[in-house]
């Protein structure tokens, strides 16, 4: 990665491409498009989730990139022949490429690709999971649960408006930062916040309305990572998630769901932060631990 640094700070780029799937030219339609994500990315998890949630494996297909990103970007080396089987690219930057030649920013995960018109429809993430919910809903598995209920909406908003801040970006402000007050401000931050969802969880087994919603969706793949990564490689260290009774428990109730679990990759996760960011860790020394235990 090449952070976005202003003032020692992380300011994490805009999301160039936003067309949405269900308007205008990207009608949702099943095997028209493909999702591009990477194991270790946690916007990208969010959206590996939530297909597999609503049962969209069949009407959106997935590549999954290398875990490691060297300087020419995410490959598609997981496959034998080193190539995307969708559009035959070997790099993920040859779609970014594809869709705008003047393309200057970061090729980034997850992202959308339309077969059809040849070009990427989005790498808005956090779209990308309210596209699946809305616009794919004609194909969703009987009984997918309802993500983004209507009257949750404010309240789901205001949860993941904090967490995305102070947690999920968090710990990408506090392990990017380059003073030390900037680090001090993103970890105060990051653990004021942490112990506001363990307090919100005293008595709840979701964050939001008793049930599953987004808003478990966008935070889990920070606390999948926390333990096993943040915690050394970004030095969110004032506690571990396995320190936190409740947001434990809620870790891995829901890491025992098949479509949280299942898409859960440590291997991935590990390999790719500590041996990709050399910037923070120079040898790409991979961590042995921690032996945490979540079944
Ligand atoms: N699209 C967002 C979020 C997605 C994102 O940051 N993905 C990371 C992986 S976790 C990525 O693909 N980085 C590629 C790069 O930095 O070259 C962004 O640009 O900040």
């Amino acid at each position: 990665m090449s952070p976005e640094l202003k003032n020692g700070r992380f300011v994490r780029q805009a999301n160039r491409f936003t067309d949405r799937i269900g308007t205008g030219e990207f009608p949702a339609e099943a095997g028209r498009y493909q999702l591009y994500a990477s194991l270790a990315c946690p916007w990208a998890h969010r959206s590996l989730i939530v297909r597999r949630l609503l049962g969209l494996e069949d009407t959106i297909g997935v590549t999954i990139v290398d875990p490691i990103r060297d300087e020419r970007g995410w490959r598609f080396t997981l496959s034998p022949d080193g190539r995307d089987p969708v559009t035959g690219a070997r790099f993920l930057s040859e779609l970014y490429t594809a869709t705008d030649p003047s393309y200057e920013g970061r090729h980034t995960v997850p992202c959308v690709w339309d077969t059809v018109s040849g070009r990427l429809v989005t790498n808005d993430y956090p779209q990308i999971t309210l596209t699946l919910e809305s616009a794919f809903a004609p194909f969703h598995r009987p009984g997918a649960p309802e993500l983004y209920p209507e009257e949750l909406r404010a309240e789901i908003d205001e949860v993941n408006d904090e967490v995305f801040h102070n947690v999920n970006n968090g710990v990408y402000k506090a392990g990017m930062a380059q003073t030390q007050e900037v680090y001090e401000e993103a970890f105060d931050a990051l653990f004021a916040t942490l112990d506001r969802l363990e307090a919100r969880l005293d008595g709840h087994d979701y964050l939001v309305g008793d049930r599953l919603t987004e808003a478990d969706v966008r935070l889990y793949p920070t606390l999948a990572r926390f333990d096993a990564v943040y915690h050394g490689h970004f030095k969110c260290n004032l506690r571990r998630i396995i320190d936190y009774p409740r947001l434990w428990a809620y870790a891995r109730r829901l890491y025992a769901v098949p479509a949280f679990g299942e898409t859960t990759d440590f291997d991935h996760i590990k390999r790719h932060y500590h041996e990709t960011h050399r910037f923070l860790n120079p040898y790409g020394i991979v961590p042995k631990g921690p032996a945490i235990s979540w079944t």
